[in-house]
């Protein structure tokens, strides 16, 4: 059985780029590794809603923290069964953005602290009990913080089209209390033992685990 990772932090934070140094290094050490990327766009009609609702469709959806969470949910609930067998033929399955995710930005959209969020148990019940995903093995928030990660993500929408700001990346507080949460969540070391890290040292933290 081979061990899950997800790899948490801000938009625009490095985590597509930091998952695909992680992916190239657990490689070059002979792991086996296969990486998920939450939401799953182009793959999963509730991901491609949420992202919709988060450009300013579907009318009141995205204004619902409970239910831009369930959409989230459901798009991992329909990669549960492939969540499952990649942990069985795999010695490293990273997940870019998991269950963390909806509990970080959903504690931090309604302002509810870490360690006595009524929604971060509500995401807890329903996405590792009543949708039995797996339990992540390690999780690791990566340390850029939001001055950082809103300036790459605004660069980033300056030369990619495809990749225009939403409704979360404009919004300076909410980032830096999603930062908080995330923060919170790995210090008090939710559904998993964390890392904190960036760059070189955020990858070290996961190879460190295939040792
Ligand atoms: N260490 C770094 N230093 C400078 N720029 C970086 C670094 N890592 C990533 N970037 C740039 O920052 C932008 C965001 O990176 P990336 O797409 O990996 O972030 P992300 O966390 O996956 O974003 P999102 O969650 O919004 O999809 C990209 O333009 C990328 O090239
Ligand atoms: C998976 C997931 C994501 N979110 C939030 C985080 C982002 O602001 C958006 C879209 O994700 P992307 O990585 O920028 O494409 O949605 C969330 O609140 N809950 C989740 O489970």
């Amino acid at each position: 059985m081979g061990i899950l990772v997800a790899i948490e932090g801000l938009d625009g934070a490095g985590k597509r780029t930091i998952v695909g140094r992680i992916h190239d290094a657990a490689t070059a050490r002979g792991a086996r590794t296969t990486t998920f990327t939450f939401p799953r766009y182009g793959e999963s009609i509730t991901a491609d809603l949420a992202s919709e609702a988060l450009h300013g469709e579907h009318g009141d959806l995205p204004d619902s923290v409970y239910g831009m969470a369930v959409m989230f949910a459901l798009d991992r609930a329909a990669a549960g069964p492939a969540l499952q067998a990649a942990c069985g033929d795999h010695d490293l399955v990273l997940c870019d953005r998991y269950v963390a995710s909806n509990a970080a930005y959903s504690a931090a959209r309604l302002g509810e602290p870490i360690g006595a969020s009524p929604v971060v148990d509500w995401v807890t019940g329903l996405e590792f009990g009543r949708f039995r995903l797996p339990t992540p093995d390690h999780q690791l928030l990566l340390g850029v913080p939001p001055e950082v990660a809103m300036t790459r993500a605004s660069g980033r929408a300056a030369t990619d089209a495809d990749r225009p700001v939403d409704h979360y990346e404009r919004d300076a507080d909410l980032q830096s209390a999603v930062y908080r949460a995330y923060s919170d969540l790995a210090a008090t070391g939710w559904m998993s033992p964390w890392s904190h890290a960036a760059d070189d040292a955020a990858v070290a933290a996961v190879i460190d685990l295939l040792r």
